[in-house]
């Protein structure tokens, strides 16, 4: 039986910067591949934090050469850019390493939007971080001179913090039905979807950048797969995280999960996001489960030989 499932790629499958991105997609799709080869059902989601930011900067530079001329950009455009910027690559790699294979398969990137809440307390504690990684003396200067928010990420330095509001309804999710249906590979909820509020029959974009292994749970569910994978740089998760007592955990359910990330183990805005997820998905539907690995650990950990499994 075709298994479904849902690979959410995270920063390293994607690089920093065009050249990086480019060489990236190649490496990545190869992973992908060995999956579709083997006989999954294959939808793909990534994320956008390098890249939003990026696109944010480059928008706000062409503002300061006249405003008038180039009115600013709003953050969920830059969003939609970012879904484009990385699809196109994406789309292109997964197509040629397809094509290498001997595979016929289409693939499309939706653009796609998603709900969110206008009252959603994320939209006054902003806790994403995106773009370019700081120092602490840079990082306090730009905060001082734009008026943005940064925060530490995880040890790895400071960044500009955006809201990041729960995902609620994927828009465009029967188009993504119809093409996953028809036997199409599918990029969609790209950078966790542009974040919109439904105004009545209108959709309106929203300063806001949503966490993409949030929405590719949304999402997961929404085609009823059978496994959401989170891949990352990582091989498991683990318990005391860069202490001299690190733990690697394998195949966990969610009660234990849930204890553990009460007791603090995940970092908020890196690790904990994805084991939310994971417990979400795996917790939605009897069988469901959740896989968070490396990139190119993927096929590997999809028949139980690594990663960390979250399961009922
Ligand atoms: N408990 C933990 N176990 C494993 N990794 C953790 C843990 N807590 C924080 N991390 C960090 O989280 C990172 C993954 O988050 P992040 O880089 O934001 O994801 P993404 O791959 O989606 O870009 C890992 O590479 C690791 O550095
Ligand atoms: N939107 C989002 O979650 O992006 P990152 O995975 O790059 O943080």
């Amino acid at each position: 039986m075709v298994k479904r499932v849902v690979v959410a790629l995270g920063g390293n499958a994607l690089g920093n910067n065009l050249v990086e991105q480019m060489k990236a997609v190649k490496e990545t799709s190869k992973a992908i591949v060995d999956l579709i080869e083997a006989g999954y059902e294959v939808i793909l989601s990534h994320g956008n934090g390098p890249q939003v930011g990026m696109i944010q900067l480059a928008m706000e530079g062409l503002s300061m050469t006249d405003s008038e001329k180039y009115p600013t950009v709003p953050l969920s455009v830059c969003v939609a850019m970012s879904q484009s910027y990385v699809g196109y690559d994406l789309q292109n790699a997964l197509r040629e390493e397809l094509l290498n294979r001997g595979l016929v398969q289409p693939v499309a990137t939706v653009i796609t939007q998603v709900a969110v809440d206008p009252a959603d307390p994320a939209f006054k504690t902003p806790t994403k971080p995106i773009g370019r990684f700081m120092d602490q003396a840079e990082a306090e200067a730009l905060a001082a001179a734009k008026g943005i928010q940064i925060m530490e990420d995880a040890g790895r330095g400071y960044r500009q913090v955006v809201a990041s509001p729960k995902p609620q309804e994927i828009i465009e999710v029967e188009t993504i039905q119809t093409l996953v249906k028809g036997g199409q590979t599918v990029i969609a909820c790209g950078g966790g979807g542009i974040p919109i509020v439904k105004e009545g029959n209108q959709l309106k974009g929203v300063a806001a950048v949503i966490d993409k292994d949030f929405c590719s749970e949304v999402l997961a569910e929404a085609v009823d797969a059978d496994l959401l994978i989170i891949l990352t740089a990582v091989e498991k998760v683990c318990i005391n995280y860069g202490q001299p007592d690190q733990e690697e955990l394998s195949d966990i359910s969610v009660a234990e999960m849930e204890a553990l990330a009460e007791a603090g183990h995940f970092a908020p805005g890196s690790m904990l996001p994805k084991v939310e997820a994971a417990i979400a998905f795996a917790k939605s539907k009897p069988g469901r489960k959740t896989l968070i690995t490396l990139l190119e650990k993927a096929h590997e950990g999809i028949v139980g030989k690594t990663g960390t499994t979250v399961q009922l």
